[in-house]
């Protein structure tokens, strides 16, 4: 599931005739992680949903590796996501949860069953596979959430704010599990996040919206050093250079 490259080239979107267009111009280089980052409302969701294929551009093509893939449904996309919270079937063990991703069919092979076996081995839930969502914690159920998407074995991976409720240390460990399986796979990574750490942490390129459309896209070495851009050391404010 190599990587592949992501381009949204002039695509416009408004959630209604009232509300003001957005407008994307951006690439999501090919085996790389890319934070999006941007003041809140300032479209960093919409750009995902527009990629996972859950809102459709009013204008303007998306292309993955090439393909267009703009009127493409959502399960037709080679694109898995990972969202904060509910990415589970509370009434689903991690196991069905996680072949989930294979096939919506709840019988599994035994081939079914070693992958799902293998990617909870490989997010560090080896033996879970019977533990049902709710006794589990936040960080172990997006782990669940990161094997599944495992297994789809989609070359671009959407998180959006996938940690943003777990503490710190947590957030820095799942962080650093997806830099391990984005090195393992090469898949094409693509994080939202609200905190400059994480894309200093994992991410190599960022991009930058304000207002709905793209402000800044650069490596994060650059953007984020502090010196590059007004509009994202604003945004920054006194975590303009790190710490
Ligand atoms: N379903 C919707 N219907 C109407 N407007 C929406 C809808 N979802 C989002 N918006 C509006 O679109 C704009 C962009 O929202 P979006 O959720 O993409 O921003 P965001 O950058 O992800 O924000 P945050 O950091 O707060 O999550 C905001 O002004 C928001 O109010």
């Amino acid at each position: 599931m190599k990587g592949l490259p992501v381009t949204c080239d002039g695509v416009v979107f408004r959630y209604g005739p009232d509300a003001a267009p957005m407008r994307f111009d951006c690439t999501f280089a090919p085996r790389t992680i890319t934070a999006v980052m941007g003041p809140s409302g300032s479209g960093k969701s919409t750009l995902l949903s527009l990629i996972a294929g859950f809102e459709r551009a009013e204008s303007g093509h998306i292309l993955i590796g090439g393909d267009d893939i703009t009127g493409k449904a959502p399960g037709n996309r080679p694109v898995s996501c990972v969202f904060q919270d509910n990415n589970l079937f509370a009434h689903l063990d991690a196991g069905t949860n996680v072949a989930l991703g294979i096939s919506p069919a709840l019988k599994r092979s035994a081939e079914d069953e070693a992958r799902v076996a293998q990617a909870l081995e490989a997010v560090d839930l080896a033996g879970y596979g019977a533990r049902m969502p709710g006794s589990m914690s936040g960080g172990e159920r997006q782990r669940v959430a990161i094997a599944r998407a495992l297994v789809r074995e989609r070359p671009v991976l959407l998180l959006d704010e996938a940690f943003g409720s777990l503490g710190p240390a947590l957030r820095e460990s799942m962080l650093d599990l997806v830099a391990d399986l984005q090195r393992r796979t090469a898949m094409t990574v693509v994080m939202v996040s609200h905190d400059p750490a994480d894309a200093r942490r994992i991410a190599t390129d960022l991009v930058f919206l304000k207002d709905g459309t793209v402000g800044a896209q650069g490596p994060v070495s650059e953007l984020l050093n502090g010196h590059a851009n007004a509009e994202v050391n604003a945004y920054l404010g006194s975590q303009r250079l790190p710490s």
